[in-house]
This record gives C-alpha cells, structure tokens and sequence, in this order.
C-alpha cells in the first residue's frame, strides 16, 4: 500500500531547514505526488545560493522518506525562481493574464480563527445543493447592502466554478504586487475571486492544504480595506473550503440559501448540520427560487413549491430571512454583470428587505 499524503507531510514537517523552521512550516515544499511507492516533491527556495545551503536538507528528507513502510522511491527537485520571491514585478501584464503572486500553498500555521484586518464581519452564504443561487443571492445583498451605505466585500471561494466575475460584471484582473493583492469594485461592491488568480483548470485539482493555502492568502493578502461585512461565496456542499474558512477565521455566522423543493432541503439539512459541527451560527437561510409571476398575466406558480424553507427554519428553529422569487430578470441581469438588485423592482426590493434584515439584526 502507497503510503498516505499525511505521513509524509508529518515527516517533512520534522526536517529543520537553514534559517529556522521546518519544510512545511517554511512552506517550502510544491507539487507533492504520491504514486505506487514513489513520492515526489518539489523544494522551492529563495535564490540559487539558498539552494546549495539546502543540499544537506534534499539528502535528509529523501533518507527520512525512504525509512516509510511503502515508500521505494524519493524523487525531489531543489529550485529557485529566477526573481527572488516579493520583488516587485512590472506593471504591465498580458491582457487576461493572471497576477504574479503564488496562489496555492501550504497554510501558514497560526494560533486559532484570526480576524481579517479591517473586516468588521464574515458572513459564510452557503447550500447544501449546487445551482439552488447562492451566489446570485450572494452578488445581489451584497448589492442590496451597499446601497444602504454599508461597506461590503465579496469573496468568491466558489473554486470550483467561480461565477461572482461574471455576475458583478468585473473581467479585469487584480493588480499584485507579488505580496499584496489590490480587490476589484462594482456596483459599490469590493470583490475578489480565486478564479482571477488562478490559470484555467489549476484549481479544480486542489484538495485540502493547498485549498486552505489560497482561502487564508485571500483573506489575508487582499486588501480588503474597511468592510462592515465580507459576504464569502461557498462552493456547494460541505467540503474543505467551508472546513477551513470556518476554522481559520472568525466567521460572524453562515447563511443558507435553497429554493423549496425536498431534495435541496434535505442537502440544506447537510449544510446546517456541518456549521453546527463546525461551530459556526446559522444566521438564517434564505428561500430562492420561492414563486414564479408570470410577466403577462400575474398569475403566481410554485414551480418549486413555496415556503418550504421558512418551514424548515421554524422546525430548526433558525431565523427565516426571507424570499426571492423566480424571475427571468434574475439570470438574464446575472448574466450581464448588472445583479438585479442595483436596479428596481420586486426582486430588488426583495433583497432590499433581506439586507433591512441583517443590518437590522446587527449582521451587516
Ligand atoms: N431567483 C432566481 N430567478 C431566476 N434565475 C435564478 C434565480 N436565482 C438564481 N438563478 C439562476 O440560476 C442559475 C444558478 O444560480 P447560481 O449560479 O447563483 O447558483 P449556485 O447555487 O451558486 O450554483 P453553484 O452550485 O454553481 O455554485 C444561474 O443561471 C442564475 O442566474
């Protein structure tokens, strides 16, 4: 049996490096692959004279690897970028390019759930099923909210389809000074997403550190700026994005959104279910999807049921914070960058009363 991921990262964990600290928590160590009985890895330091000083290093960990029970093999390759690392890179990039700072990493290890500077509140918008608009509901309070004046970030760590962009309309890319990283704004809204930083497909083969890596370099390396509340889209489900974020940050409380029917409630039960485990309060949920009206005659359907969601909040004994209602307007405005709620209307002054709530309630 190949040894496990976890082995050998305990066990580079324990190798002392020049200068202090350990492979792992100098965060030094790229591409990890475990295959049959060969482990292979990549030691990334500063500059080429960093790299004689870690011969010793490269010796130390390929013997303390090769001693594993179902470890042959111990391929590992020392480099050093061409540009020391943080210095600062020209200004002009390709078109569509993403910026120079390494995204995914190893978590750099820290005490508990920090703050992020600047950040008054962290609200989670979660679902237990995908596609029930939690990041239409997340791009449209977040609208909703700075229309009455409250400063509010979006954080799109929906990795695996990241659609926040798409919906506020922003297409360029974040500026980095290979350290820091400068948000984008729309519609009164400060936003950055991991799928600006990252080239195409590059994320989706993230798992667990490298996940948690890029979640802590986005809240900690973006330049937020004064928030009253950072809203952060969740992918769907109870992964390990929502496992780290909610145990690396001090998150104020989760928000969960369905629309009414069983089957995504069922999967909401999941989400909720998982908060709890992690300790972070439900601040309510949302209905999506709640009822259609139709545009020429009026008439309201239940396509997908209707109240389901604020029955289900009062059997948990949850806040019900509200419906939105199904409505062609929603996607089309989503699709265009021009979330429904910066304009008028019934949708708009749905959210309207869902961000009444939270400020309300002392949540934004
Ligand atoms: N109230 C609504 N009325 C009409 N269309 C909606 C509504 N809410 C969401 N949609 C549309 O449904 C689709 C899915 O929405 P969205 O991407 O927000 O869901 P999600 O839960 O974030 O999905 P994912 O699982 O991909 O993260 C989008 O095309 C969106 O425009």
């Amino acid at each position: 049996m190949s040894v496990s991921r976890e082995t050998v990262l305990n066990e580079l964990g324990r190798i002392a490096v020049p200068g202090g600290g350990t492979l792992i928590s100098r965060d030094l160590v790229r591409a990890l692959a475990i295959e049959d009985d060969t482990v292979r890895f990549v030691i990334e330091v500063e500059d080429a004279a960093a790299a004689r000083a870690f011969a010793p290093v490269e010796a130390e960990a390929q013997r303390a690897l090769k001693a594993l029970a179902g470890v042959g093999k111990v391929q590992i390759v020392l480099t050093a970028p061409t540009a020391p690392r943080g210095q600062a890179q020209p200004a002009a990039k390709p078109a569509g390019a993403p910026p120079n700072l390494t995204i995914g990493r190893h978590p750099t290890p820290q005490a508990g759930p920090a703050d992020v500077a600047g950040v008054k509140r962290i609200i989670a918008i979660g679902s237990g099923k995908g596609g029930v608009g939690k990041s239409t509901v997340t791009s449209n309070l977040a609208v909703a909210l700075a229309k009455k004046g409250r400063k509010v970030g979006v954080l799109d760590a929906d990795i695996y389809g990241p659609s926040q962009p798409r919906m506020l309309g922003v297409t360029d890319r974040p500026k980095s000074d290979g350290e820091t990283i400068e948000p984008l704004h729309a519609h009164g809204v400060t936003l950055m997403s991991l799928g600006l930083l990252m080239k195409e497909g590059e994320a989706v083969v993230w798992r667990g550190p490298m996940l948690m890596g890029a979640l802590q370099q986005m809240l900690t390396q973006v330049k937020w700026g004064e928030l009253d509340v950072l809203l952060v889209d969740l992918p769907p489900g109870t992964g390990d994005v929502q496992l780290s974020l909610c145990q690396k940050t001090n998150v104020s409380g989760a928000i969960i959104v369905s629309t009414p029917q069983d089957v995504a409630l069922i999967d909401a039960r999941r989400a909720i279910d998982m908060f709890n485990k992690l300790k972070t309060p439900i601040l309510g949920m949302v209905e999506n999807m709640s009822m259609y009206i139709c545009p020429n005659c009026g008439h309201e359907a239940h396509l997908f049921g209707h109240g389901g969601v604020a029955a289900e909040a009062r059997r948990l004994d949850l806040p019900f914070l509200g419906e939105i209602p199904l409505e062609l307007e929603v996607r089309l405005a989503g699709d265009a960058g021009r979330p429904v709620a910066a304009g008028e209307g019934a949708v708009s002054d749905a959210y309207g009363r869902l961000a009444d709530r939270l400020i309300g309630g002392g949540m934004a």
